[in-house]
């Protein structure tokens, strides 16, 4: 992966969102450093995929704004990769058209792209998927093509909405690993949702913690494990001291009813 496409910041300020009367949103205060990656973790319907839009520039906060390199975001954030939990591919392109669609879409080198996507296919083991359709693919593999989309432009910002959700817990892990591999190559800004707290101790460099709806920042923890971080984070003493400042946290906020 190159190196030269940077993020220098994002900052949400005061930002709150209503859909009609409902606060479903904050207000809330995030700032994204160069390099960094962040996990949003909250229970479900706190915000997470609303403020997630919001700092891609595809919804309008209600209140607040957003700043990208210390400008105004006011329109969607182009130069940003974009993966949900359901992988999105077109059923009718095959794996390397579905990610050659950015391509297309954003009128790039056709040569260029076209080795970018085989690099990428093979750094997320992906070499042999190339001409097969999605309904050909494991939900794993799906997923993964997914993330190549994402990256083939070599964009500054990955933003990566519950992407392991539907995977199962080996998947899961393997992915977890794979993204951080990627991620410690290219060290772009990564804003990661999720629910599960292992994964966002096992990839994170910071956590925010969110309350429930309408979401607020409860906590923000700095995460200063070794890279690459083990399939079995437990046998980090520091892993269990941060999940259990989660957990607790969640259990303060009622987010748990543990007796
Ligand atoms: N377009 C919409 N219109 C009305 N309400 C919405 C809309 N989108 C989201 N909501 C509501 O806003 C709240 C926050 O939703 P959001 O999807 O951002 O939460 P989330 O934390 O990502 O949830 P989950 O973890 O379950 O995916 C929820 O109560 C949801 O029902």
């Amino acid at each position: 992966m190159k190196h030269d496409s940077r993020c220098r910041s994002i900052v949400a300020s005061n930002v709150a969102k209503n859909y009609g009367d409902i606060l479903a949103l904050g207000p809330v205060n995030v700032k994204i450093d160069e390099g960094e990656f962040v996990s949003v973790l909250g229970p479900s319907g706190c915000g997470k995929s609303t403020l997630m839009l919001i700092i891609a520039g595809l919804l309008e906060p209600t209140v607040g704004f957003v700043e990208v390199n210390g400008k105004l975001l006011e329109s969607p954030m182009t130069d940003v990769g974009v993966v949900f939990q359901d992988h999105l591919l077109l059923e009718f392109r095959t794996a390397i058209q579905n990610v050659l669609l950015q391509q297309e879409v954003r009128g790039l080198d056709r040569k260029v792209s076209v080795q970018r996507a085989k690099e990428l296919f093979k750094t997320l083991g992906l070499t042999g998927a190339e001409e097969r359709y999605p309904r050909q693919l494991s939900g794993g593999m799906q997923q993964r093509v997914s993330i190549a989309r994402a990256l083939v432009h070599d964009p500054a910002v990955l933003l990566m909405d519950e992407p392991f959700g539907a995977l199962d817990i080996i998947s899961r892990t393997q992915m977890r690993h794979d993204l951080e591999r990627l991620w410690m190559e290219s060290r772009k800004s990564v804003v990661f949702i999720t629910h599960s707290i292992e994964e966002a101790i096992g990839l994170s460099d910071r956590i925010i913690v969110m309350s429930n709806s309408p979401g607020r920042i409860v906590e923000e923890i700095r995460i200063d494990l070794p890279r690459p971080r083990p399939a079995y984070l437990g046998k980090y003493p520091e892993f269990a001291k941060f999940a259990d400042e989660i957990y607790k946290t969640f259990e303060a906020l009622g987010v748990y009813h543990f007796k």
